[in-house]
């Protein structure tokens, strides 16, 4: 791993706007009627469709009714993490003529997000943990989520008129999870309904490691088999890593592709960041991948060494000269890595691979040059007569692009830096960006890969 010397920086600033006492959100404070209209209706109700439990990655119809004509409210969510953490959003709405408000026909006014944002108040959850990242730890637990229409426009202030709690969960009905201890494979997967076979896709996170589930599992609700596959981190694997040795991963390909419920010949891979670039050196190195989606990832090794056999290719070289400071007191470390078309020995060696290739790049990606690698690559592929990879380019997305209604993570603890780092990325940009993501790699894969047989 890389080492590090840059201190932790605090950058509170960033931290978005700090609400003083949640469990004020339960003491309504009495209404003042001197002179003033008295908005509050303790009839109204707040309904959210599908009604109390719905998959995260689905859209919500959230409406409100029983208000007075023209009602000034605020509505607000929020919800913890399994560590703890509150994630919260507001925003200001007004009722129409017939005291009715409905988020997919009402902008919003103002608050954590404007205008017309049905999904807004999820999305635009905002940690009250200075740079925590919202991360779903175990997926047989939905995230419990809360949500509140209050009178008036003062977020902390109005009475609350109606409340809702609505179930998030991981596992659509009937998906099982299967937890996989094979030879050295430490991996879980997740499998629709039966009857299979499934299109099989391995799942690969980044820089942190560990085992993150809630990927594989929402994508098992869409008729895939997927395994999120751990690499460190994670059980009896390694602490860290000095080289990813491909051969790990070629013993999870096995797996996965002589699984009796995974439809042959070839596999799927999906990886995001670190998880993109493993993705490609896998591509690159080992048989049996006919298709890959690698989400803001890297044609370099970074950070440590791949090897296959009796090759090895180097991690670039770090220029730690352009690693800049952000107004928030952030590192920007995108200029930091040298360019693989001067340390040409670390450019994984694309052009072998007869994989089919779908790379989803945030355009404002700080965590490295997602669209310089994209661009890369597809150029290699194409000067060796490979097939044009597809690249879909997101305006304003940072880096992690996650499944939709995962909130913007734009800045963080960089695990390989050692120091919070700026990850880019505008949150409603990032919004629309993973919506469409999570439809672009289900298209590819179904296609790709074929639908079940
Ligand atoms: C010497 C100078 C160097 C100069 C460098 C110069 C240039 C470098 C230039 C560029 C470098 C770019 C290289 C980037 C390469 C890779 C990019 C990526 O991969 S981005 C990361 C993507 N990774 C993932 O998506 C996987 C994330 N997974 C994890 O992080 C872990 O699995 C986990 C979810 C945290 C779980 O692990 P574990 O159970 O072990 O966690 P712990 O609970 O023990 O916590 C560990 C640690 O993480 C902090 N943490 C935990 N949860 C969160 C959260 N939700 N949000 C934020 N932080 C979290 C926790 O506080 C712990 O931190 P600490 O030990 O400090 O307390």
């Amino acid at each position: 791993m890389v080492a590090s010397s840059f201190a932790v920086l605090r950058a509170s600033r960033l931290c978005q706007q700090d609400w003083k006492s949640w469990a004020r959100l339960f003491v309504p404070p009495p209404l003042s009627t001197g002179g003033r209209t008295t908005w509050a209706r303790t009839n109204a109700t707040l309904s959210v469709e599908p009604e109390g439990r719905s998959c995260w990655d689905e859209p919500l119809s959230i409406a409100v009714r029983g208000l007075a004509p023209e009602q000034p409210v605020t509505l607000r969510s929020a919800l913890r993490d399994e560590k703890g953490a509150l994630f919260r959003a507001h925003a200001r709405y007004r009722a129409d003529a017939g005291g009715e408000l409905n988020l997919a026909r009402a902008p919003a006014l103002g608050g954590s997000f404007s205008g017309l944002e049905p999904m807004g108040l999820l999305w635009a959850m905002e940690p009250e943990r200075p740079l925590w990242r919202l991360i779903k730890r175990d997926v047989q637990t939905p995230f419990v989520v809360e949500l509140e229409v209050l009178d008036g426009h003062e977020p902390d202030g109005g009475q609350r008129l109606a409340r809702a709690v609505h179930e998030r969960h991981f596992l659509a009905p009937g998906v099982r999870r299967v937890p996989v201890r094979e030879g050295r494979v430490r991996a879980t997967l997740f499998l629709p309904p039966e009857p299979g076979p499934f299109p099989g896709i391995i799942d690969l996170f980044g820089v942190g490691g560990g085992l993150l589930e809630y990927r594989a599992s929402l994508l098992a609700g869409k008729g895939f088999a997927v395994m999120a596959l751990a690499y460190y981190n994670y059980d009896d694997l390694p602490k860290s890593i000095e080289t990813m040795h491909m051969e790990y991963f070629e013993e999870a390909v096995n797996y996965l592709r002589s699984h009796p419920e995974v439809k042959g010949p070839g596999i799927g891979l999906l990886g995001i960041s670190k998880g993109g670039e493993l993705g490609l050196a896998m591509a690159s190195f080992l048989k049996g991948i006919t298709a890959a989606v690698v989400i803001n990832g890297s044609v370099a090794a970074v950070g440590n060494t791949i090897s296959y056999k009796d090759e090895t290719i180097p991690p670039v070289s770090l220029l730690r000269n352009q690693v800049k400071m952000t107004k928030d007191g952030l590192l920007d470390v995108v200029e930091a890595l040298q360019s693989p078309l001067v340390d040409k020995k670390s450019f994984i060696p694309v052009e072998r691979s007869d994989t089919a290739f779908l790379f989803l790049v945030g355009q404002d990606d700080h965590n490295w040059k997602s669209e310089f690698y994209a661009d890369e690559i597809s150029k290699r592929l194409q000067a060796h007569g490979k097939e044009k990879p597809q690249i879909i380019c997101y305006p304003a997305a940072g880096h992690y692009i996650e499944p939709p209604y995962f909130p913007l993570c734009s800045a963080g603890m960089h695990l390989l830096v050692g120091a919070n780092i700026t990850f880019g990325g505008e949150p409603r940009a990032h919004a629309v960006a993973q919506v469409d993501a999570w439809q672009q790699l289900q298209t590819f894969f179904h296609k790709q890969l074929g639908s079940k047989s």
